[in-house]
């Protein structure tokens, strides 16, 4: 798992060794990281008469690049220095200048002069600022970033010092004008924004450089799970369990519009390796339910968990009732649900007047459905584009509200809870943008929390919470793996599941983070 803290809690954490005098090694460090970074990227042979350009703030932000520069001159790059700010780190600056960089100061060439300086470049590093900035660039050297951006080339490598310069490092989102990093290297540990769509879009790849400060896992802000997470969280079955141990599923889904969304659901679920999965259903859509999977029970019964709505119609008063009615069961035993598609219409405000006891719930909305939900609690600034702009904040927000697990589903998917970390997963293609994807999902989450949740702490929003990350990224991988690159069919997730979950159980093909699709090239 890739952990990232908020730039106040890593403060926090830094401000007793710099109390102790050991700020300038922690630079050092930090700054030594990013040149090894460069050098790497530039494939070492070939630092000497390369051509780097260094943006630098007037932070140590700035600093960090500036040392880092100093190193890179000393290989024999060609280092030109871009001053974005009226001030400048004074030891960097010495060092840079000692080391034989040019220093230019963007105030006398020009946004358009400097801005070629950049374009020449075969590196530039990004040090115009970092964890003490507000979000946004401003005048003049928005102006550089955006006359530069267009004009990159491909084989431009471009390396964020900490966090790409713009973005809003603790909620994720990020302006047009933000600098787009291959890669970012990041102190101490990462930042949310470097997870957290969009401004993950401009972090690149994402390498963590441990500098000596110590974080508590327990101040975790943003988490993102590994392939490798699969091995030490997949619910196994032991030689002693049976069906009903190993967790049994309801389902209630599908309706006379969308009966294939309880056939995919469903299909998600029993490719996970649930125990039993009973559907509550009309006769018609139970039917094709069973003609595609024969070890469905219909009707229902003792379960571990629920799943409840996909293809549901909420004008469809039985369904719903059932919804309903099993729901408010499910509060008495507190037993979890998972919530997706027209079942999200029977989620209440947690503040609700209405006297009940909601069970832990999953709620499984994509963006338009957000909005949806959000309005009719009453929340009267919630938009499509706000959402799609924040999907942190607007999940957590949602989170809050229902007190419940949000898994707001996008390019990057956002898992919220109401306190504890919020979980953004990233792996799946874009590919997975197809009919009947989102039901696959609710159906592999419905089945983890079904075979994970028999204790009572398992049952606790925090565990709800990983058991959706854990859905969200195998599922990512399953289609990934179906894709192999080319279109899929929703139904093709689910056939991939269990080969995809063998192999991570096996501990093959354990990638570090990063190696899907958040790897490689910023979207430009
Ligand atoms: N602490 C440590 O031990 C270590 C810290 N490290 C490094 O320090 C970095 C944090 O450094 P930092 O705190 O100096 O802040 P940083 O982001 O460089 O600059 C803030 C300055 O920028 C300005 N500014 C603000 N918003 C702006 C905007 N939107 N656009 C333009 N300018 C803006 C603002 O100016 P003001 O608003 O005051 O006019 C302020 O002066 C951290 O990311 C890491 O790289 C590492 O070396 C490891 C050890
Ligand atoms: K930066």
């Amino acid at each position: 798992m890739i952990r990232a803290w908020t730039p106040k809690d890593i403060r926090a954490a830094e401000q007793p060794l710099l109390d102790a005098g050991h700020g300038p090694p922690l630079m050092a460090r930090a700054a030594a990281a990013v040149a090894a970074v460069c050098v790497r990227e530039l494939d070492a042979g070939h630092v000497y008469g390369s051509r780097v350009a260094i943006l630098a703030g007037k932070g140590n932000n700035g600093g960090d690049a500036l040392y880092a520069g100093a190193h890179l001159a000393r290989r024999g790059a060609r280092v030109d220095v871009v001053l974005t700010a009226d001030d400048a780190h004074q030891g960097g600056l010495a060092a840079a200048r000692a080391s034989g960089a040019r220093i230019h100061r963007l105030d006398d060439r020009g946004a358009s002069r400097a801005a070629e300086l950049l374009r020449i470049a075969d590196a530039v590093l990004d040090g115009i600022v970092g964890t003490g900035a507000r979000p946004g660039l401003r005048s003049p050297v928005r102006e550089l970033v955006a006359n530069w951006t267009p004009a990159r080339s491909e084989r431009q490598i471009v390396i964020a010092v900490d966090m790409p310069s713009g973005i809003d490092v603790d909620t994720g989102e990020a302006s047009d004008d933000c600098v787009r990093a291959d890669c970012t290297v990041t102190f101490a540990g990462a930042k949310p924004g470097l997870l957290l769509p969009p401004a993950a879009g401009c972090a690149g790849n994402v390498e963590v450089v441990d500098i000596g400060v110590p974080l508590a896992d327990e101040t975790t802000a943003t988490a993102r799970l590994n392939p490798s997470d699969i091995a030490g969280r997949w619910p196994v079955p032991g030689p002693h369990d049976h069906k009903y141990t190993r967790g049994v599923l309801g389902i209630v889904a599908g309706s006379s519009g969308y009966p294939g969304a309880a056939v995919l659901a469903t299909g998600g679920s029993r490719a996970c390796g649930v125990g039993m999965i009973r559907y509550v259903g009309s006769d018609h859509v139970a039917r094709a339910v069973n003609a595609a999977y024969p070890e469905v029970v219909p009707g229902n019964g003792r379960v571990q968990a629920w799943l409840f709505g996909p293809g549901i119609d909420p004008a469809d008063d039985d369904r719903m009732s059932d919804v309903r009615r099993y729901l408010a069961e499910a509060g008495d035993t507190q037993l979890p649900c998972v919530l997706d598609a027209g079942a999200l219409a029977a989620v209440e405000a947690a503040d609700s007047a209405v006297q009940r006891t909601d069970p832990p719930m999953i709620l499984t909305p994509h963006a338009g459905e957000l909005v949806a939900l959000m309005t009719r609690l009453g929340d009267t600034d919630v938009s499509r584009s706000a959402v799609e702009a924040a999907p942190a904040v607007w999940a957590q927000r949602a989170a809050r509200r229902t007190d419940a697990v949000v898994v707001l589903k996008g390019p990057v998917t956002v898992i919220a809870q109401p306190h504890g970390p919020t979980y953004a997963q990233g792996e799946a293609p874009s590919w997975l943008a197809t009919a009947g994807a989102g039901d696959v999902l609710a159906g592999i989450i419905g089945a983890i929390t079904a075979t994970s949740s028999e204790t009572a702490t398992g049952k606790s929003l925090p565990a709800l919470a990983g058991y959706a990350a854990l859905g969200v990224m195998t599922h990512g991988l399953a289609a990934g793996r179906a894709s192999g690159g080319g279109p899929i069919a929703a139904g093709d997730i689910a056939a991939a599941l269990p080969a995809v979950i063998a192999d991570h159980l096996a501990g093959a093909d354990r990638r570090p983070v990063g190696e899907h699709s958040t790897r490689g090239r910023a979207q430009r």
